[in-house]
C-alpha cells in the first residue's frame, strides 16, 4: 500500500513555516486549497504535534462519511470549546454528545426535523418572523437601507427564526427587556466564535491557567451565552406553546428538560454563525450579480435553492469538516489507522531523563579528571578542543547506545499499553461474571480487577522483556557522568590536588580558549555561552513535549515546569562559573540536542530497530478533514468552478448543457451522513425565504466591489464588512 504524499519539511518545525508563510489561520482554506493543487487530492499535514490527512477527493469524501465514520461518528471540536466544558461540567447539546447519548438523540431530532415534509411544519414560523425582520428594515428609512453591520443583524434573525420554530405558532416571547436580551445573546454568541478564533494555535491550557485576556474574552462569552440561552429555553419552557412547535414535540418525545435545554441552547449557537454568515455571502453575491435577482423575480421561490447551493459551493461557512476513524480503513489507495490512545507512564522515565541537570557528588571525579589530562597529553590539543571532543567522546561512547535502548524499552512498553487497552473490556467482562459466581462486593470486584490487570501487565512486560525500569538505565548514567565531569573540571581550575603538574594545568588553561573565551578560567562575560546552554535545554525540553501525541499528563507538566524554570536559572549560574565548565555544559546539551533530533527520524528509529509506536509523530494519521472549499472548486466537478451560476444545479436548464462537468456531491456544505447537519431544513427554509422577501421588496447594489475574498475565521467569512444598499421598489 502506497504512503499519502507529505509535503517536504524542515525536521521538527515541520510544515509550521510555511502555515506562517500561508498567513496563519485565516488564509488556512487558501493555504489547503494550494496544497491539494501541488500534492493532489489527498495529502498529510503536520500542525504542531498532529498530523491531519486532508481530503479533497468528492468520491473519497463520500466514502469517509458513508462508509468509514462508523455507527458513532466522531468529530474535533476546537480545544477551548472541549477545555470549557471539562472546567466547568456544564453539558452541551448534539455537537458535543458521543456514542450512544448522541444516537438516542440524534434519532429523536432527525425524526423531528429532517423527515419528509419537515419544511412545512417550520415554513410559517419562519416566514412570520422574516417579515417582521423586514417590514421593521423598512421603516427605518424612506428608500434606501445601509446596514451598518448586516451581518449582526443576521446573527439575531437567525436565532429569533429558530425561537420561533422552537415554540410555533405563538405569538412571539415579549418580555421585559426582551430584545435587549436577545442582542446580548446574539452578541455573545458572536464573540464565542470570534474568540475562538483568537485563541487558534495558542497554547489552550496555558492561556486558562494563566487567565490570559484571550481565555477570559472566551469564557465570558461562552458564560453569558450559555446562561441567557438556558434563560430563553425556560422562559420557552415555561411559555403556553403552540402544539406544532418543536420544543413541544421534544417534549412529546418524553426528552426532559435538561436535554431539550442542552440541545436547544446548541441549536441557537449552531444556526448563528452558519445561517448568518452564508445569508451574507448570498446576499453579496446577488448583489453583485443582479441577473440573478431578475432570474428569481421571473422563475419564483423554486429558483432559490439553486442560489443557495450555489453559493455554498462557493463559500462553504463550513470549509473543513473533520472524521476521527473508529477502525483502520482503507482511504483510496491508502490505509488509513484508527485512532489509537497513548499510555502515560513513560512521561514518568522521561523526567528522570532530564534531572541529568541536578547536582551532586561522585567518587568518579579523579578518573575523569585523569582521563581529561591524558586525552590533553596525547593528542596535543588545545584545552577548549580537549574539553569539547572528550566530552563528545564519552557521550558517544556511553550515553549514545544507552538513550537508543531507552527508546527501544519506552516503544515496546507504549504498544503494550495499547494491546492492554484491548484487554480491558474482556477483563471486566470475567470480573463481572467472577462478581456473580463468587457474590462479590463493590470494594472485592474493584480489587479483583485491578488484580487481574496488574497481572496482564507484568505477563506482557515479561514476554516483551522490557521492564520500563529498564528505560532509566540512561539516567543512572549520565547524572553521575555530568556531575563526575563537571567536578573534573572545577578542579583542574582549582589545581585540585595540589601537585606542581596542576600549576601548568591552571596556566595552559588561562591560554587554551578561543574567539570570545581567550581564558578558560574566567567566566564568559559575553554571555554567549551560559545562554546557549539555557536554549539548548530548554530546546531539549521542548522537543520532548512536542513528540508526546497526546496532552500530557499533569506529573508530566509539572515536571517539564520545573525543568523549563531550571533551564532558565541555569544561565546565569553557567554565566558565573569558569568558562571551560561552561563550554563543557553548552557541548554536553548540544550533543543531547542533536542525539533528540535524530531520534525523532522514523527511518533512523527503524535502523536502530526501535519498534514503531503510536507516540512518534509519523504515526497515527487518524483525523481525516474533508476539504469542502477545495472540493467545491475543482474544475474536474463543477466547470467555471470560479463563476456563480446557479443554474447549474438546474436539471432543467438549457444552459446546464453547456457546462460538461457537474459532480453535485462534490459539494458538501452540510457535510453528509449520520453526523451531517441536523438543521439544514430549517437553515434551507430560513434563507429560501429570506431571499424571497428581501428580492420582493428590494434592489440590491453592492458597494464593495472586487475586495472582497473569504478568510477562514471559525467559519468561512468576509475579509472585510460587506455593504449593500437595499433600494426599495417602486
Ligand atoms: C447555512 C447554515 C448551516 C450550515 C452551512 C451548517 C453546517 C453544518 C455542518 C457542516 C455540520 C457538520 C459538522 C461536522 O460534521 O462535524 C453541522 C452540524 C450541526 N448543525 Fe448545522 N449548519 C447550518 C445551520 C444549522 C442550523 C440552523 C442549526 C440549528 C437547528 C444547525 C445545527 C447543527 C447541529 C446541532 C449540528 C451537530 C449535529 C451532530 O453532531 O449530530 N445547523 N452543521
Amino acid at each position: 500500500m502506497e504512503s499519502i504524499p507529505r509535503p517536504k519539511g524542515l525536521p521538527i518545525i515541520g510544515t509550521k513555516l510555511d502555515l506562517i508563510k500561508g498567513g496563519l489561520g485565516t488564509k488556512l482554506h487558501e493555504f489547503i486549497d494550494a496544497r491539494h493543487r501541488h500534492l493532489g487530492n489527498i495529502f498529510i499535514e503536520n500542525f504542531g504535534t498532529t498530523d491531519l490527512i486532508f481530503v479533497s477527493d468528492a468520491d473519497l469524501i463520500r466514502t469517509l462519511f458513508i462508509s468509514l465514520e462508523g455507527k458513532y461518528p466522531s468529530h474535533i471540536l476546537p480545544d477551548p470549546w472541549l477545555l470549557y466544558e471539562k472546567l466547568y461540567g456544564q453539558k452541551r447539546g448534539l455537537l458535543f454528545m458521543d456514542g450512544e447519548e448522541w444516537l438516542q438523540n440524534r434519532r429523536i431530532m432527525n425524526k423531528l426535523l429532517l423527515r419528509e415534509g419537515a419544511e412545512s411544519c417550520i415554513k410559517n414560523s419562519v416566514a412570520q418572523t422574516i417579515q417582521t425582520f423586514i417590514q421593521t428594515c423598512a421603516e427605518k428609512s424612506e428608500n434606501e437601507i445601509i446596514f451598518k453591520d448586516i451581518a449582526s443583524n443576521l446573527y439575531k434573525l437567525s436565532t429569533e427564526v429558530l425561537i420561533q420554530v422552537l415554540i410555533g405558532n405563538t405569538d412571539p416571547l415579549k418580555g421585559n427587556h426582551y430584545d435587549e436580551l436577545l442582542q446580548i445573546f446574539t452578541e455573545s454568541v458572536k464573540k464565542i466564535f470570534q474568540t475562538t478564533t483568537k485563541l487558534y494555535g495558542l497554547p489552550i491550557t496555558w492561556c486558562q491557567r494563566l487567565n490570559l485576556k484571550v481565555w477570559r474574552d472566551f469564557k465570558e462569552a461562552v458564560d453569558v451565552s450559555l446562561l441567557l440561552g438556558n434563560k430563553l429555553v425556560n422562559e420557552m419552557l415555561a411559555l403556553k406553546r403552540s402544539e406544532d412547535g418543536l420544543m413541544s414535540k421534544m417534549i412529546k418525545e418524553n426528552m426532559n428538560d435538561q436535554t431539550i435545554s442542552r440541545i436547544v441552547v446548541d441549536f441557537i449557537i449552531a444556526a448563528g454563525d452558519t445561517t448568518a454568515y452564508t445569508s451574507l455571502w448570498i446576499l453579496y453575491l446577488l448583489s453583485r450579480n443582479t441577473q440573478e435577482i431578475n432570474a428569481i423575480r421571473i422563475n419564483g421561490q423554486t429558483y432559490i435553492p439553486f442560489v443557495i447551493k450555489e453559493a455554498m459551493r462557493l463559500y462553504p461557512v463550513a470549509p473543513f469538516l473533520t472524521r476521527i476513524l473508529p477502525q483502520d480503513g482503507i482511504l483510496g489507495q491508502y490505509n488509513v489507522k484508527k485512532a489509537k490512545r497513548h499510555l502515560s507512564l513513560e512521561s514518568v522515565v522521561k523526567w528522570q531523563q532530564e534531572t541529568y541537570m541536578s547536582i551532586s557528588n561522585s567518587t568518579l571525579v579523579n578518573f575523569m579528571q585523569d582521563g581529561l589530562l591524558q586525552i590533553h597529553e596525547v593528542s596535543g590539543l588545545n584545552w577548549w578542543c580537549t574539553i569539547v571532543s572528550s566530552t563528545i567522546l564519552i557521550r558517544a561512547c556511553m550515553t549514545l547506545p544507552l538513550t537508543v535502548y531507552q527508546n527501544y524499552i519506552l516503544a515496546k512498553v507504549e504498544n503494550i499499553g495499547l494491546e492492554l487497552k484491548d484487554l480491558v473490556n474482556e477483563l471486566k467482562k470475567e470480573t463481572s461474571i467472577a462478581r456473580k459466581v463468587y457474590s462479590l462486593n463493590d470494594k472485592q470486584t474493584v480489587l479483583l480487577y485491578k488484580r487481574s490487570l496488574k497481572k496482564q501487565w507484568r505477563q506482557l512486560i515479561e514476554r516483551d522483556n522490557c521492564h520500563p525500569l529498564k528505560a532509566t538505565l540512561v539516567i543512572w548514567f549520565q547524572i553521575p557522568l555530568w556531575v563526575c565531569m563537571s567536578f573534573a573540571i572545577r578542579n583542574l581550575v582549582n589545581m585540585h590536588p595540589p601537585h606542581p603538574s596542576a600549576m601548568v594545568t591552571f596556566m595552559e588553561l588561562s591560554t587554551g580558549g578561543f574567539g570570545w573565551i581567550p581564558n578558560l578560567i574566567e567566566p564568559d562575560h559575553s554571555f554567549i555561552l551560559p545562554v546557549a546552554f539555557g536554549l539548548t535545554n530548554l530546546a531539549i525540553i521542548e522537543i520532548q513535549r512536542m513528540s508526546k501525541l497526546r496532552e500530557p499528563s499533569r506529573v508530566y507538566n509539572i515536571f517539564t515546569n520545573v525543568f523549563r524554570g531550571f533551564s532558565i536559572v541555569m544561565i546565569p549560574i553557567a554565566a558565573n562559573v569558569p568558562s571551560c565548565l561552561c563550554l563543557y555544559w553548552v557541548t554536553s546539551s548540544a550533543f543531547g540536542l542533536i542525539q533528540n533530533l535524530c531520534l525523532l527520524s522514523p527511518s533512523l528509529r527503524r535502523k536502530l530497530r526501535i519498534p514503531l509506536a503510536p507516540s512518534e509523530l509519523e504515526n497515527p494519521y487518524t483525523p481525516i478533514i474533508a476539504s469542502i472549499y477545495t472540493s467545491g472548486r475543482e474544475q474536474k466537478y463543477f466547470s467555471e468552478p470560479e463563476s456563480f451560476l446557479p443554474y447549474r444545479w438546474d436539471r432543467h436548464d438549457e444552459r446546464k448543457k453547456g457546462l460538461s462537468n457537474h459532480v453535485s456531491y462534490a459539494s458538501l456544505p452540510f457535510a453528509l451522513g449520520a453526523r451531517s447537519c441536523v438543521g439544514r431544513k430549517i437553515a434551507m427554509v430560513q434563507m429560501t425565504e429570506l431571499i424571497w422577501q428581501v428580492v420582493d421588496s428590494f434592489d440590491l447594489v453592492c458597494l464593495n466591489g472586487d475586495s472582497i475574498t473569504p478568510i477562514t475565521s471559525q467559519a468561512l467569512i468576509p475579509n472585510k464588512k460587506i455593504e449593500i444598499h437595499f433600494k426599495k421598489r417602486v
